[in-house]
């Protein structure tokens, strides 16, 4: 038996026609949406993400500015610059990628960001209100993964989901998604103990290491859902975090390319015309 591909195509081209539709309406109402990525990185998955973003952006209508601070940028002028966007009026969203330069963390200057502007989620209010289930943007990685699951559905109340992975980006949002869905949710990182005999007692497994073939099937349990979320650009191209051969352990598994990576590319598209909508009627 080898596992169910889930993929994320025909979600990701459900979710951008809805965007195109209501980026229309926003310009024809005189308020084009309009994105700005700010980079501070040269890392290559990340700017790999920045030019489809970009891509996807201008199909959908969307304007998309792209600054990139370089690597060696300080957290006072990541800062600065998050504050300048989120006080320009043109501006409706702003993503900060990731990685960001040594010594500088997320949760440290995205507190800059307007949470009416935090289209991925990456102020620590928006994570907070998140984790009480207030309204806010969760970052288009943690919510790729529930859209997919229930594009898919995949049950999740009552299920136990491992989640590989702890990050502000992925791991920690998609806990409190999967918790305010009744999941039973445990969170392993680089810390926990004989990671197999947790994962393999997962009905549903999410991988967001960032380390290609991490997973295998010593990890899987027997008809377990595996959503693949690393990204690890190889010479043979992009592969994910979990090893070829799950797929003879696994029910189902998202492919990489073609799961989870656009589907959060539709969403953090929807997530701007979502806020420009917000802000400008
Ligand atoms: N497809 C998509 O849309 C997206 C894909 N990605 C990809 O997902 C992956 C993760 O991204 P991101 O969350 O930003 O990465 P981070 O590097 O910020 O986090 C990695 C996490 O994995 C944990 N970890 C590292 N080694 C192990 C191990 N051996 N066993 C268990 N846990 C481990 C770390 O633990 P600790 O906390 O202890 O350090 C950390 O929590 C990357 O490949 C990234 O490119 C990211 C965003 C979107
Ligand atoms: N604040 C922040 N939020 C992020 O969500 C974020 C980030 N920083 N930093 C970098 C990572 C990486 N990431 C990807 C998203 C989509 C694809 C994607 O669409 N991948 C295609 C690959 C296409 C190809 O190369 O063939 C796919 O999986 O089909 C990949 C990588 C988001 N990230």
């Amino acid at each position: 038996m080898t596992a169910k591909p889930l993929s994320g195509k025909e979600l990701a081209v459900a979710i951008r026609a809805d965007v195109s539709a209501r980026a229309a309406r926003l310009a024809e109402a005189g308020f084009p949406p309009r994105l700005t990525v700010v980079t501070a990185t040269e890392d290559e998955s990340s700017a790999w993400y920045v030019s489809s973003i970009a891509k996807a952006a201008a199909k959908a209508g969307i304007t998309c500015d792209v600054l990139d601070l370089g690597p060696d940028a300080g957290a006072d002028n990541i800062r600065h610059t998050l504050r300048e966007l989120s006080a320009d009026p043109a501006v409706h969203g702003i993503i900060m990628q990731t990685p960001l330069p040594d010594g500088v963390r997320l949760d440290d200057v995205a507190e800059a960001i307007g949470i009416e502007k935090d289209v991925d989620g990456a102020n620590p209010a928006s994570l907070g209100r998140l984790a009480v289930g207030h309204p806010s943007f969760a970052p288009a990685t943690a919510e790729a993964v529930i859209e997919l699951l229930d594009h898919h559905a995949v049950p999740l109340s009552g299920s136990h989901t491992a989640v590989v992975g702890r990050s502000a980006v992925v791991g920690k949002p998609l806990a409190h998604l999967l918790l305010n869905r009744d999941a039973t949710v445990t969170v392993c990182h680089s810390r926990t103990r004989d990671l197999p005999a947790i994962t393999e007692r997962a009905d549903i497994l999410v991988a967001a290491v960032g380390r290609a073939g991490l997973i295998t099937p010593v990890h899987i349990g027997k008809d377990a859902v595996v959503i693949d979320v690393g990204t690890n650009a190889t010479d043979d191209g992009l592969v994910g975090d979990v090893a070829p051969e799950a797929t003879e352990v696994a029910s189902a598994l998202t492919p990489v390319p073609g799961g989870v990576g656009p589907v959060t590319t539709a969403l953090l598209l929807r997530h701007t015309v979502q806020a420009a909508e917000q802000q400008c009627t």
